[in-house]
C-alpha cells in the first residue's frame, strides 16, 4: 500500500480549473517530486493535500486513512507536514521556541496546569527542551538555538522551518520550493540536508522545485505538472529527457 494515494483530485477558482483529475502514490521512504511550469496548479495541489483548501473533486487516503476535506490541523495530526515558499517562521521567536511550536502537538498540558506551573508544567517543557535541541542539533543549528529567527541567514531559516515540521513527527513532509531564493552552495547543502532527512528519519517527502539540479540530484520519481493536469509521471531521469516535458517547459 502507498503511502500517500491520491485519485482524481480537482478544484476551480471561479472558471479556472486549477487542478484536474491530479493521481499521484508515494510510496514510504520516498523522494518524490512535482515539478511544472509556472502557475500549473503545483502549490494548489499542497494546498489540498493540507487542508488550506477543499477538493471538489477525488480523494486523499494516507497510510490507510481517508484525510479528504479535513481542516490543516486535523491533517498536521494525521501526518503531513509542510514548508512554504515563502519561508514562514515565527520571526520574533527563538530558534528554539519555533522547533518547540512544532513539538506542542504532541506534548501537551492544560492551560490551567500552564498557568498555575503545576508539576507536569515543567515536566513536560524539559522534554520538549531537550527533543527541541536534539532536532537543532541534527540541523547544525543547536548553537543559534536563543537566536531570534529572524536573525538567521537565508540558508538556516530554511533549515530552521524544515525543523520545525519535522517536530510534528509527520509520516510524509511537503516541501514548496526549498531551494527557492538560495546559492548553489546553500542549495547544495540543502540538498544533503533533504537525503539525510530521508535517510536518518526514514522520512517521505514530497517537494515542489524549480532547480533542476535539485529535482535530478535528489527525486527518485516525479509528477508533471501542466496547466492542472498530470502531463506525465515516472522515474526522475526518464521525466526529464520526455520531449513533452520540454515542450512544455519551453512553453511551445
Ligand atoms: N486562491 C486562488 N484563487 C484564484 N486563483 C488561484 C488561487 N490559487 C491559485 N490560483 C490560480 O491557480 C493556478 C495555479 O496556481 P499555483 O500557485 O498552484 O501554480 P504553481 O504551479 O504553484 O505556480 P508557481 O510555480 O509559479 O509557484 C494559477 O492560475 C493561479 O493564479
Amino acid at each position: 500500500m502507498a503511502l500517500l494515494e491520491v485519485k482524481n483530485l480537482g478544484i476551480s477558482f471561479g472558471g479556472l480549473r486549477a487542478v484536474d483529475d491530479f493521481h499521484l502514490e508515494i510510496e514510504q521512504g520516498q523522494l518524490y517530486g512535482l515539478i511544472g511550469p509556472n502557475g500549473a496548479g503545483k502549490t494548489t495541489v499542497f494546498n489540498l493535500l493540507t487542508g488550506v483548501y477543499e477538493p471538489t473533486d477525488g480523494y486523499i487516503m494516507l497510510d490507510g486513512e481517508n484525510i479528504t476535506g479535513k481542516k490543516t490541523i486535523e491533517i498536521n495530526k494525521h501526518g503531513i507536514a509542510r514548508t512554504f515558499q515563502n519561508i514562514r517562521l515565527f520571526n520574533d521567536l527563538t530558534v528554539l521556541d519555533n522547533v518547540k511550536v512544532g513539538l506542542h502537538n504532541h506534548h501537551k498540558y492544560s492551560t490551567l496546569t500552564g498557568i498555575l506551573r503545576l508539576p507536569r508544567y515543567y515536566k513536560v517543557e524539559k522534554e520538549m527542551n531537550e527533543r527541541a535541541m536534539e532536532l537543532l542539533k541534527v540541523f547544525d543549528l543547536d548553537k543559534e538555538a536563543d537566536y531570534k529567527a529572524s536573525n538567521l541567514p537565508y540558508g538556516k531559516q530554511r533549515k530552521l522551518e524544515i525543523a520545525r515540521a519535522l517536530a510534528t513527527d509527520p509520516k510524509l513532509l511537503l516541501l514548496d520550493e526549498p531551494a527557492a531564493g538560495m546559492n548553489p552552495n546553500e542549495t547544495l547543502e540543502l540538498m544533503k540536508t533533504i537525503r539525510f532527512v530521508r535517510d536518518e528519519f526514514h522520512m517521505t517527502i514530497l517537494l515542489i522545485e524549480h532547480d533542476m539540479k535539485l529535482v535530478s540530484g535528489i527525486c527518485e520519481k516525479l509528477t508533471v505538472l501542466n496547466f492542472g493536469q498530470v502531463l506525465t509521471e515516472g522515474p526522475t531521469a526518464e521525466v526529464l529527457k520526455d520531449p513533452k516535458v520540454i515542450t512544455a517547459y519551453l512553453g511551445e
